[in-house]
């Protein structure tokens, strides 16, 4: 787990090796205790070189370790033993130093990076703290200002960052390690005493505790309730203003609330969930490691509007050649300008130079005779769509994967229009597609392996985090998110506010509540939906209560203010009033609240006293209940797809792990009872009543969630 060698005849090499990302297991400590003892006692040796197998240099603790009792070697005196030897001790860092590697390479005297790798303390993501002596190690080097930034977000820096941080003594382009070695030799036998971080003083700041208080007061602001960046804080404010013994002490205090605590938890599970999405398979047996992708030289974008031009842009920066279809020039020029400004400065924030070439334009769809994959994003209609679709499958070479970027159509209908169903995936990107980092991938019955891979594939290339589910209206995010508003208004009906109902949602961790992404987003959206539905407008049959809607239960309050144009942010008032159409303050509304006095007394409920409580089960413990019902339609694979969506698409806090994962940290048992108490209060409701296989786990005995997918194989099977 760490090789040990002898080069250029006074150089000992470490080398850590667990691939893939020779993360710090037990194993690993040990062999760096064993070879760090070899090479100190081994009188040839001058100096030492620790370095990574593979081009990485490591990826830090092992996550998987966390939570178990922990055996071997701790890390806190291992790298104290690396920092005390009278031996110069060099860091050759490619690939990733992370986490305890990046400690670890601070326990050393110098550090060497290749100009590719990457740096950082992302412990705080994983609701942890760089606990190896990284919190009062960095501040030391770098400064407290700059260590408040790299361990509070937990964001990873270049080699060049790094150099002008201070963080690193020399960046190479060549081989990291020989350039280690040749500069281990240099520095052998030289004095060591000002080479060892945990003896310098933390660099003066004015006024430390104002510097701290302020970091404090965004850190709360933006963690949404997430403790570990708090901590975070406490930890750097202690390097400052302790000595490093007592510094340690108190980073070892932070760490064992953070350590042992249900968010740290969540945000474990919530990496590995990320990681196991683009593990895919699918119903027809079709899976990531037996489908190959199509290589993709060239793709179409059809329809600029927001998401088209958004969808664009990702792909331009992807790399991608792309060829943009609108039906006029007008539309097709104005998209043109929005699409190179977008780039222009997306490229300016990063440094680069806009890929403005890979993009053409064009109001022929016989232009796309020859590409690999379209990206279908008219208007969502679904007849508009097929037409598209017919038109596409006549135009487009034999092989062209056909997609469409829709946010809950029929995938399956569409492709039916097309020569080559196989061929046909839905992409249900996220407004703003260029920005959001999730993407759907829908599959249909008929969809081939090599449409879903190249689709999956496709989104990787694009940045995006990407989840294969099954054909159903509104996909899983959707789906599951209807439920959720629906309860928000019912609740309005009911006596809530929309500011009550949005404090709820917004104190548990979701940064804006359900009602302000309504005026967001616009409320004509839905409404123009349900028209279509024939749920709302003039269409509603006659004779139905403006409560019930095919049977069930329906609040009509959001048709009403759209009847009122009241559509949100874009006409300044909404759920909200805002002080100008397009204004973004939302500001409680008399007008709202009298309207919904007057909306009960016409249909005669009463209004009664509904608390932050009610309101997060009644919204959340709703969505969770579809969520099971979608593991049982099989729409998702397993309750990590369900959760990944959530976090990276709908702003679930990633410190509450995602929907699936929080039910099983409030007990399915809990969760169980109150949707059925939910549901004899509401028989109107019939998503409120539990699903099947919520009420098989609870009968299992509530496993926990990484053990959901034995039982719902087994309901699979016994259906
Ligand atoms: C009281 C106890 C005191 C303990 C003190 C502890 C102080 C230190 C804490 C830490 O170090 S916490 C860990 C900090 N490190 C990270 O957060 C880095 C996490 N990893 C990554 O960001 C990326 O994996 C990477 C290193 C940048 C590589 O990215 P790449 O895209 O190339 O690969 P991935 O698909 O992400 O990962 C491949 C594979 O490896 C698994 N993995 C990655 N990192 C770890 C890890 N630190 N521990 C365990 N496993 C890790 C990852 O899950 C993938 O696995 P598979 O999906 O292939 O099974």
């Amino acid at each position: 787990m760490a090789q040990y060698s002898r080069i250029s005849g006074s150089v000992g090499l470490i080398t850590l090796s667990n691939p893939p990302v020779n993360a710090l297991s037990a194993a690993v400590r040990q062999g760096i205790v064993d070879t760090v003892e070899k090479a100190l006692g081994d009188p040839q040796v001058k100096s030492v070189v620790i370095c990574g197998q593979d081009g990485i240099f490591c990826g830090g603790a092992d996550i998987k370790e966390f939570g178990k009792n922990m055996s071997g070697p701790p890390l806190i005196p291992m790298i104290h033993t690396i920092e005390c030897a009278t031996k110069p001790m060099v860091a050759a860092i490619e690939g990733s130093a992370l986490g305890g590697g990046l400690e670890l390479a601070l326990g050393c005297h110098y550090r060497i990076a290749h100009s590719k790798a990457r740096l950082g303390l992302p412990e705080v993501t994983l609701g942890l703290l760089p606990a190896a002596g990284g919190s009062q190690r960095l501040p030391r080097l770098i400064g407290v200002p700059a260590a408040l930034d790299l361990i509070t977000t937990g964001r990873h820096v270049t080699a060049a960052e790094a150099l002008q941080l201070g963080i690193v003594d020399q960046v190479t382009d060549h081989a990291t390690v020989d350039a280690a070695v040749k500069f281990a030799l240099s520095v052998a036998g030289k004095p060591l005493d000002t080479r060892r971080i945990s003896t310098y003083p933390c660099p003066h700041v004015s006024d430390v505790d104002a510097l701290c208080e302020n970091v404090m007061q965004k850190v709360r602001k933006s963690a949404h309730g997430a403790i570990a960046p708090i901590a975070c804080v406490q930890a750097v404010r202690a390097a400052a203003t302790l000595p490093y013994t007592q510094g340690m002490e108190r980073e070892k205090e932070l760490m064992a609330t953070l350590y042992t605590s249900g968010q740290a938890r969540a945000l474990q599970y919530s990496f590995f969930a990320q990681r196991a999405v683009s593990k895919w398979r699918i119903p027809s047996g079709a899976r990531w490691d037996t489908s190959t992708p199509r290589p993709l030289h060239k793709v179409a974008v059809i329809g600029l509007g927001t998401m088209g031009r958004g969808i664009t842009v990702a792909l331009a920066q992807a790399g991608l050649p792309v060829i943009t279809v609108e039906t006029h020039e007008k539309q097709l020029m104005e998209a043109k300008r929005a699409v190179s400004d977008m780039l222009n400065r997306g490229a300016k924030r990063r440094g680069v130079a806009p890929p403005l070439d890979k993009i053409s334009y064009s109001c022929n769809l016989q232009d796309l005779a020859d590409v690999d994959l379209v990206i279908e994003a008219v208007f969502e209609d679904m007849t508009l769509k097929k037409k598209v679709f017919r038109q596409l499958s006549a135009v487009c070479k034999p092989g062209t994967l056909l997609c469409t970027n829709t946010s809950g159509l029929d995938v399956d209908q569409l492709a039916s229009q097309s020569r080559n169903p196989e061929l046909v995936v839905g992409m249900h990107f996220f407004a703003p597609a260029h920005v959001m980092k999730l993407l759907e991938v829908v599959y249909g019955p008929q969809s081939s392996p090599q449409a879903v891979a190249t689709a999956m594939q496709l989104g990787k290339k694009m940045g995006k985090v990407s989840v294969a589910v099954g054909n159903c209206r509104g996909f899983v995010g959707n789906r599951m998110l209807k439920l959720y508003t629906e309860q928000a208004s019912f609740l309005l009906e009911e006596g809530a506010t929309p500011d009550l109902v949005d404090q709820a949602i917004e104190e548990f961790g979701f940064p804006m509540g359900v009602f302000k992404v309504s005026d967001l987003s616009g409320l004509d959206v839905g409404w123009r939906i349900r028209k279509e539905e024939k749920l709302a407008g003039l269409s509603v049959a006659s004779g139905q209560s403006t409560r019930i809607r095919e049977g069930r239960r329906y609040s009509p309050l959001a048709d009403l203010l759209c009847e009122q144009g009241r559509f949100g942010q874009k006409t300044g008032r909404g759920w909200y009033q805002y002080d100008k159409p397009g204004g973004r303050v939302a500001r409680s509304d008399p007008w709202l609240h009298h309207f919904l006095e007057e909306y009960r007394a016409q249909h005669g409920l009463v209004a009664r006293h509904i608390d932050h409580q009610e309101v997060l089960e009644r919204c959340l413990y709703a969505m969770i209940n579809e969520g099971f019902r979608i593991l049982e339609d099989g729409i998702a694979a397993g309750p990590e797809d369900i959760d990944v969506i959530y976090v990276f698409g709908y702003g679930w806090p990633r410190h509450r792990g995602g929907p699936m994962f929080y039910s099983g940290m409030v007990g399915l048992e809990k969760v169980l009872e109150r949707l059925e108490h939910y549901y004899q209060a509401h028989p109107d409701v019939p998503h409120l009543q539990p699903c099947r296989l919520l009420r098989r786990l609870v009968a299992r005995g509530s496993p926990p969630v990484h053990k959901w997918r034995e039982v719902i194989k087994n309901l699979h099977s016994q259906l």
